[in-house]
């Protein structure tokens, strides 16, 4: 699988390995990745004027000096600016010495029209905020809308967590090596980086297998192979029942799209679970979906007893307190460990927040030996709700803050946003990149809810229906574009469902 996304302390390692393995020794490596560089400058821009190599102290620097040989001897015009020299007789020396081209010192940089500038300051190694000469140079490129292919990362992109320290550039096209980092995928870093290529340098597939990777990019390949298909003699039941919990007669929409989005992810049978004074309303809005008046937890139980594979969305329109709670810890099992039917919970929304004040007791009884499966879809709202101190750790990557919300809470969670992290509790990850402003309407959470649901409900392993559902509700908005409203998601899963069932 080539969507592991390593840190830049797990490409360090793979780099060690890779050496250590062979073929290619450090500075072979080195030689690999500049020539990567060199050759996609050449191919995206071969009337460039001239390409300006800015290299740093450290082997992203190197890498700037292999590319700036190949640029040189390929009879590009090329200058090249440093800032700080390479460590004697480390790979950038050796880099350094093999290009014929004399640095000018950083502090004079300048740049004219139809130039490109090939950022090779720092990378993996950032450790501070960019300042001086590079922040200088960082503004040249900007106000001169300069075109900057950045070498494994824009300078001033924490590879780690996507953020920028001090100042960065933006690039149109970033060259990274072997796998992506988290700083490609989480923003700002994503959009820094323009389009990211990966360049293969010569890091074998077994090398970063040893690595045993937990952090991936939310691709199909993640999923695709558990994705559930019906089997030619299934009935409705067996395919999964999703029950929707909804709100009070003036907060009905929200439960009926999760409800027919979880019956378009395939549950065969999908239940509105409605308190007594909306059954009118949702009767009114409700076709092949079924309905059922649940008002207390007593109800709630024979709902529960049944053995037959069932999911269950809290939170959509539900309304904030007690009730939630008391329906949420039922579902999961009351720490009790029910064994019927039920898969799991998707708690969404006011399902979330009713726990403000009570956090405890729902990781308690998420982490009971044989409770349900939690899913919460948190947006950044919801997340410092129930993880505050997380929240404002700025210590910590959204990744980091999702893992350690998934541990904390027993719980698979997905961290909502524009790089929507999907996190479980036993370490694994991906980062979704699949998404488009468009799914930023009400009401997209709560299809995005629902389609986890009728994962859930056909037995899909919580993590993987988590990451297949955020691909594909990115997806569909993308796919959609403009004019986007919540109410068109669920069928703009029905082609991406088709294609994947095609696909395997
Ligand atoms: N790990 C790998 O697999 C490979 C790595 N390569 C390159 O090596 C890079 C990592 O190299 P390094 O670990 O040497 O790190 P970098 O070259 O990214 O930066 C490290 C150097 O820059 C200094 N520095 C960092 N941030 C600074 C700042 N804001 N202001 C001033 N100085 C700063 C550090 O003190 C250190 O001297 C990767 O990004 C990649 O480009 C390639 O050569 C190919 C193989
Ligand atoms: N700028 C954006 N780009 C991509 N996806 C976004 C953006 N903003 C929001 N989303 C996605 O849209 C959905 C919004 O969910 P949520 O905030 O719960 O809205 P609502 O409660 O109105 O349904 C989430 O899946 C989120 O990841
Ligand atoms: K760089």
């Amino acid at each position: 699988m080539s969507n592991e996304v390593l840190s830049p302390a797990e490409m360090a390692e793979a780099d060690r390995r890779a050496i250590a393995a062979g073929p290619f020794d450090g500075i072979g490596l080195m030689r690999r990745a500049g020539q990567a560089v060199a050759s996609l400058a050449l191919a995206r821009h071969p009337a460039a004027e001239r390409f300006h190599v800015l290299c740093g102290p450290g082997n992203n620097g190197g890498d700037g000096y292999g590319a700036a040989r190949l640029l040189h001897e390929s009879g590009a015009a090329v200058s090249l600016w440093a800032v700080g020299a390479p460590r004697p007789g480390g790979d950038a020396a050796l880099a350094a010495a093999e290009c014929p081209l004399t640095p000018q010192a950083l502090a004079g940089f300048e740049a004219g029209p139809g130039t490109v500038v090939i950022d090779a300051l720092y990378g993996a190694g950032l450790s501070k905020p960019l300042a001086g000469d590079a922040a200088r140079a960082v503004d040249i490129a900007t106000e001169r809308k300069l075109p900057v292919i950045a070498v494994d990362l824009p300078s001033g992109v924490s590879g780690d967590s996507g953020r920028v320290l001090g100042c960065a550039f933006q690039a149109e096209v970033t060259v990274t090596f072997a796998r992506k980092k988290p700083g490609h995928l989480l923003l700002p870093g994503r959009q820094l980086c323009g389009e990211v290529v990966l360049a293969d340098i010569g890091i074998g597939d077994a090398v970063i297998g040893e690595l045993r990777i937990k952090t991936f990019e939310n691709t199909p390949a993640l999923w695709q192979a558990g994705f559930p298909r019906p089997a030619a003699d299934t009935h409705k039941y067996r395919r999964g029942h999703v029950n929707v919990f909804s709100g009070g007669p003036s907060a009905t929409g929200a439960a009926r799209l999760s409800a027919l989005a979880a019956a378009r992810a395939g549950a065969g049978a999908v239940t509105v679970l409605s308190p007594g004074n909306a059954m009118q309303v949702n009767a009114a809005h409700l076709t092949s979906i079924m309905l059922r008046k649940v008002d207390d937890t007593a109800t709630l139980a024979a709902i529960l007893d049944d053995s037959r594979p069932a999911a269950f969305v809290l939170g959509p329109g539900f309304g904030v307190g007690e009730k939630a709670r008391d329906f949420a810890l039922a579902v999961l099992g009351d720490g009790q460990g029910r064994q019927n039917g039920v898969e799991g919970l998707v708690l969404d929304a006011d399902g979330i927040t009713s726990f403000e004040d009570h956090p405890a007791s729902l990781f308690i009884t998420a982490g009971a030996k044989g409770a349900a499966k939690l899913v919460m879809t948190p947006h950044e709202g919801e997340f410092s709700r129930l993880f505050s101190s997380l929240a404002g750790d700025d210590s910590l990557s959204k990744l980091d803050k999702a893992r350690k919300a998934a541990a904390r809470s027993h719980a698979v969670m997905i961290y909502k946003g524009a790089d929507t992290v999907i996190a479980a509790p036993d370490g694994r990850a991906a980062i979704n990149a699949n998404a488009a402003p468009w799914l930023a309407t009400a009401g997209s959470g709560d299809v995005l809810a629902g389609v986890v649901a009728g994962l859930l409900a056909q037995g899909m392993p919580a993590f993987e229906a988590a990451c297949a559902a955020v691909w594909l509700h990115a997806e569909a908005g993308s796919s959609f574009g403009p004019g986007l409203i919540a109410e068109d998601l669920p069928q703009a899963l029905v082609p991406l469902l088709r294609s994947l069932a095609n696909s395997t």
